[in-house]
């Protein structure tokens, strides 16, 4: 009997799952750059209390099943991106875990595992390579990769030279066309022009057709409901809301009313 035929768990069952976040943490210290004091330097009281730290989440669990598209939403600074970092394994957690038990694709930063002093065409064999992609395999996609961008006259180009714009559709480009089952869109679509950003619209419904999971960081709710079911409202660091995608923008409106 499978689970489904018991009405919904509370949590996905193991055998689902494909990310399970439990009682996560994260501190930062606000002020890193800031110079301490020579005083400083002689105070234990200073350094024990660590004044400048906060947690940029804490708190935080929740289960993601195979096929789920997540949006996850909340005001400027609350945590969404550095949530989005330690399920794609680029941050660690200073409490709690994140279990993700597939591949991951991560979109989180413009220029995001990108190296600029290679070109696009280095970029695309290496970012395809790490993320097992065979060379055979890269071959046959080398040029769709980049016709989807549009980046024919940039193949030979430093990845640095581009313009923003270009730099999100050879990543988008790229990241799009992994085999990851997870992918994770961290705002950047904004940056495309219109017409790229239809591509990337019907790039992601595909995805999503071929059953891979999402998380989509946005703070644009069209997009929100088009492509999620499911919301996470973070604020503060906190998971205010894990629910359904209207229920979770209408408390977040409910909050924070424009
Ligand atoms: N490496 C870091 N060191 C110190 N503080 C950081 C670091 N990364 C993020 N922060 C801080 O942690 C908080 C959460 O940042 P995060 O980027 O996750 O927010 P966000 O919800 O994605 O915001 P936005 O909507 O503006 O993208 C912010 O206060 C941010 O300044």
């Amino acid at each position: 009997m499978t689970a489904s035929h018991l009405g919904a768990p509370a949590a996905a069952p193991a055998a689902d799952r494909i990310i399970a976040v439990d009682d996560l943490g994260v501190r930062f210290r606000r002020n890193r750059g800031s110079r301490r004091s020579f005083k400083d330097l002689f105070s234990g009281r200073a350094r024990r209390g660590r004044p400048g730290d906060f947690w940029a989440l804490r708190n935080v669990s929740f289960d993601v099943r195979a096929g789920e598209a997540i949006g996850v939403v909340g005001r400027n600074g609350q945590g969404k991106s550095t949530l989005l970092k330690l399920v794609a394994g680029v941050l660690f957690p200073d409490e709690g875990r994140v279990d993700v038990s597939a591949g991951v694709a991560p979109l989180i930063e413009i220029t995001g595992g990108f190296v600029g002093d290679l070109t696009v065409r280095d970029n695309v064999w290496l970012t395809a390579g790490l993320h097992g992609l065979s060379k055979r395999t890269i071959s046959e996609r080398f040029d769709s990769i980049i016709e989807f961008a549009g980046a024919e006259d940039v193949i030979d180009t430093p990845f640095k030279h581009l313009s923003s714009g270009m730099k999100v559709r050879v990543a988008f480009s790229v990241i799009s066309q992994l085999d990851e089952p997870v992918l994770l869109v961290d705002e950047v679509l904004a940056v495309g022009d219109k017409s790229f950003r239809a591509k990337c619209y019907a790039r992601i419904e595909q995805i999503l057709a071929e059953g891979k999971t999402l998380f989509l960081v946005s703070h644009n709710e069209r997009d929100l409901r088009r492509f999620c079911s499911r919301g996470l409202y973070l604020d503060r660091g906190r998971l205010v809301l894990d629910g359904d995608i209207e229920a979770v923008l209408d408390r977040y409106n409910a909050d924070h009313p424009v």
